[in-house]
């Protein structure tokens, strides 16, 4: 006779707890779609008796390697690299590579995790993963972060494929260091193959990828305002971060007639009162991709505009809130300042940027939420546009891949609401995600019996 695990949730969240002592960023993780889940599956015998759910909070595998290399003044230096492949049950492992001080395999085991459920949520044929290293490009020459890319590749070439898993970029990880791993894998393979997405256009890279995070985030947000009756135009945008996410967030938000008020890095924020518009943006861009500087500069360069050190923008009131900096970075007590202030939606530009008890706040607020596996599946879904095309050896340009987005992030928010409607006009979007992106990933793994 088969065993169910049809436990409650507090007896399978105190064996998640067991098995990864100390992965806070994990548990947290896999606390946010457990509820969901347990009542989604409460009638369905047949998920509790396949153990799904255990199933896909236990990674197919973790790898973790030594990345050695050396420094500008010939010091050997030694990092940690780490990919998570999490589930491959509908498609080739996927997911983005994140270089930052801060990562430990409890933050990519909890990144993996929610690109499981935000692959499923694109419609398109991705598993799940994450990697990364505790390396900090900032302060280092481009022949040290060469370096690093390169030793980083030297290993992790051989955990990948393009059937096998696609890594990308993330924090820390962009166009530069996108350019320097992916050579060192035609170089050591000799195999030109769509291995790595976000690639520059030149050599196989989509048009669209450096946009689709951020502009992804907005489309959802305006579709979430839509859906309510409402819109973006005319409406005031506080925005954490200045990397990829942000900057194109912002970009879109001031496209839509919408206003941003600030921005963020983790030495502080900038309030704009007058707003931050397209010029400002590219100056935003130039000073973290090119000159890699600090936002505070912001404020040197033009006047009106302050800066906060040390602090979030979360308590600057406005009517929308994207926040795209990291995990985390915004608390049960900022959520609660910003509902005090008015804030009528929320769009996760980041991967879990809110706490547990901030999405509680939002959620007892009813205002509109947008969980980052939703909210910002805008990248990865681009990302699976670029393998489609690297496969077939063609090429679309801005104009379709634009509009594909768009569709794609429509198809999001519908399945959302499918599974998040409550009836009573209030949509709850985290429910809605965390269920349409499991049910999918759960019967193709049913399909697939015990492997
Ligand atoms: N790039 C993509 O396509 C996707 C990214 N995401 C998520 O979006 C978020 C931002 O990524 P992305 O824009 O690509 O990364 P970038 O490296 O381009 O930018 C990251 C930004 O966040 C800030 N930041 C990083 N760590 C912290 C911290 N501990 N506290 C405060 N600020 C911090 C950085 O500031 P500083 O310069 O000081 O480090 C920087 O402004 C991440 O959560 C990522 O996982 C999600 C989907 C896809
Ligand atoms: O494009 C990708 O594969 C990576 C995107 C990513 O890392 C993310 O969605 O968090």
């Amino acid at each position: 006779m088969a065993v169910s695990d049809h436990v409650d949730l507090e007896t399978f969240m105190a064996g998640v707890q067991k098995r990864n002592p100390g992965q806070t960023e994990f548990i947290q993780a896999v606390q946010e779609v457990a509820q969901d889940i347990f009542d989604f599956i409460d009638d369905k015998e047949e998920y509790h008796e396949a153990q799904i759910l255990r199933r896909i909070a236990e990674p197919d595998r973790v790898v973790s390697f030594r990345v050695c290399w050396e420094d500008d003044n010939h010091n050997i230096r030694v990092q940690r690299g780490w990919r998570v492949q999490n589930n491959n049950a509908i498609g080739p492992y996927k997911g983005g590579i994140r270089f930052h001080p801060s990562v430990t395999e409890s933050v990519l085991k909890f990144l993996a995790f929610e690109q499981t459920f935000k692959n499923s949520l694109t419609g398109l044929p991705m598993g799940g993963g994450k990697g990364g290293a505790n390396f900090n490009p900032r302060g280092k020459s481009d022949s040290e972060v060469m370096r690093f890319c390169q030793s980083f590749m030297t290993e992790l070439y051989r955990h990948i494929g393009p059937d096998t898993d696609v890594p990308a970029g993330d924090i820390g990880v962009g166009a530069r260091e996108i350019g320097y791993m992916f050579g060192q894998y035609k170089r050591i393979t000799n195999r030109w193959e769509g291995v790595l997405t976000g690639k520059g256009v030149e050599y196989g890279g989509s048009q669209m990828r450096p946009e689709a995070t951020g502009y992804g985030a907005v489309y959802f947000l305006q579709d979430m305002l839509n859906h309510a009756g409402e819109d973006v135009e005319g409406r005031t945008v506080i925005i954490s971060g200045s990397g990829n996410v942000a900057t194109h967030a912002a970009e879109r938000v001031t496209q839509l007639g919408g206003k941003v008020l600030t921005l963020s890095d983790s030495g502080g924020f900038i309030h704009d009162p007058e707003g931050i518009d397209q010029e400002k943006i590219d100056w935003v861009k130039h000073l973290k991709t090119v000159k890699r500087g600090r936002i505070s500069e912001y404020a040197e360069e033009f006047s009106g505009a302050s800066y906060h050190e040390g602090e979030r923008p979360w308590g600057v009131e406005a009517d929308l809130a994207l926040p795209c900096a990291t995990q985390n970075e915004l608390s049960g007590d900022e959520a609660k300042t910003m509902v005090d202030n008015g804030i009528r939606a929320v769009s996760e530009g980041a991967n879990m940027p809110t706490t547990l008890e901030g999405v509680r706040v939002f959620h007892d607020a009813k205002i509109l939420y947008g969980p980052g596996k939703a909210a910002n599946a805008g990248g990865v879904a681009v990302s699976g546009l670029e393998m489609s095309q690297n496969a077939e050896r063609i090429s679309w340009n801005h104009e379709r891949l634009g509009q594909m987005l768009n569709e794609l992030m429509e198809g999001i928010h519908a399945k959302c609401v499918e599974y998040g409607d409550q009836g009573d006009g209030y949509v709850d979007y985290v429910k809605g995600a965390n269920i349409a992106g499991f049910k999918k990933v759960a019967d193709a793994m049913l399909a697939y019996g015990v492997v």
